[in-house]
């Protein structure tokens, strides 16, 4: 038992489990908001999430709930759901002034909203942050060091709040004021990841994964340049970092998903019935309207949506590999924009 406040985690899938495990570390109480009343069972019952993150076992300090009125009187909450349901779930909050930081990664289809601005919304009177950066979930929960953007729209007071309550001798989180560039990171890494897991599935090679890794974070920074994020933010942890992380490991949902399509599966296939989220799938269609609407050139990321939309994923890679050749730098583009 600690002294220090309890602080919530709304969010059950393997991500909102680690992280409760990572902030009951220091003996805190953790109140977790899950969606499946058989998950709420199993963790107050047994200290153990099989349905998402079997692998831990979790604090008897942690404790479960369906019930969202259970976090009124909570002054820090991480928000861990899947991002298409972000707004929704956090509707359910009751609304009074708090910490709200948004662990999910991604863009809301229909509205093309990000995460800060669909909580901002749902839960009007919150101070948003975003905690965002290379983390998968299983390393997090068994306490392998880790390090993250936090990025607080409440600036060095809210940091000064957050820091030493989310912040654990192997959990390190970095300040930022950037909370777009944070979520554009998180957002745009899930669907470049398919993209390198497509080049494995296809066997094309590691020159093509690092090619794609390099041009994709040029697509990241023009995207994120688009929406007024700092260059700084997206070369960090929830930028480069993560992206580093996600396009390098069949651990991450979005590689494997992109693998999958390269070996020949349908992505309608692959997203039937499937118990886990791979964010990038919902995230690429929004992202590659987006871009086309604002004009930001995005060519991996519309090859994704394509292939996910059912095109030959082995014709798509050589339409990207005909395109016109260009200047690798935007300063350097002159004519050759193509
Ligand atoms: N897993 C990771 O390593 C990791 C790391 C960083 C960020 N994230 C992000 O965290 C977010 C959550 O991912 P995850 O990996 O914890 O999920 P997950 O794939 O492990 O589990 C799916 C989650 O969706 C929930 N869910 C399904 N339908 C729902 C509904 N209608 N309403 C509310 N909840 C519903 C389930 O209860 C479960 O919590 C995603 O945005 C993901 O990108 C994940
Ligand atoms: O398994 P993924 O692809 O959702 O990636 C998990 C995390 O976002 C990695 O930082």
């Amino acid at each position: 038992m600690s002294a220090a406040p309890a602080i919530g985690v709304i969010g059950a899938g393997s991500w909102g489990t680690a992280l409760a495990q990572m902030l009951s570390s220091d003996g805190r109480d953790v109140l977790l908001w899950a969606y499946e009343p058989e998950v709420v069972a199993a963790i107050n019952a047994e200290h153990r999430n099989p349905l998402y993150l079997p692998s831990a076992s979790l604090s008897p300090t942690i404790r479960a709930t369906c019930d969202l009125p259970d976090f009124a009187a909570l002054d820090t909450v991480l928000v861990v759901t899947p991002a298409q349901v972000l707004g929704k779930v956090l509707a359910g909050l009751a609304r009074s002034p708090r910490d709200l930081v948004l662990c999910s990664k991604g863009i809301e289809a229909g509205s093309g909203r990000l995460m800060n601005d669909a909580a901002r919304e749902a839960a009007p009177g919150s101070t948003i942050a975003v905690l965002s950066g290379p983390t998968f979930a299983h390393e997090v929960a068994a306490g392998l060091p880790t390090a993250v953007t936090l990025a607080c729209e409440g600036g060095r007071a809210q940091w000064e709040r957050l820091a030493p309550a989310i912040a654990r001798p192997a959990f390190r989180p970095y300040y930022s004021d950037d909370v777009t560039g944070a979520e554009i990171g998180g957002a745009v890494k899930n669907v470049l990841a398919i993209a390198c897991g497509v080049v494995d599935g296809l066997n094309l090679g590691q020159n093509a994964r690092a090619a794609l890794i390099a041009r994709g974070f040029s697509e990241m920074l023009r995207f994120g340049e688009a929406l007024g994020a700092e260059t700084e933010t997206l070369s960090g942890l929830c930028g480069l970092g993560d992206l580093v992380l996600t396009c390098s490991s069949t651990s991450s949902r979005n590689f494997s998903l992109g693998k999958a399509l390269g070996e020949g599966a349908l992505a309608a296939d692959l997203m039937a019935d499937r118990r886990t989220v791979a964010e990038g799938a919902h995230t690429a269609p929004v992202l590659a309207d987006l871009a086309q609407r604002r004009g930001v050139a995005m060519p991996i990321v519309a090859a994704v949506d394509a292939i996910l939309r059912g095109a030959d994923a082995r014709a798509v890679v050589a339409d990207l590999l005909a395109r016109p050749l260009r200047a690798e730098l935007e300063s350097d583009a002159g004519d050759l924009t193509a």
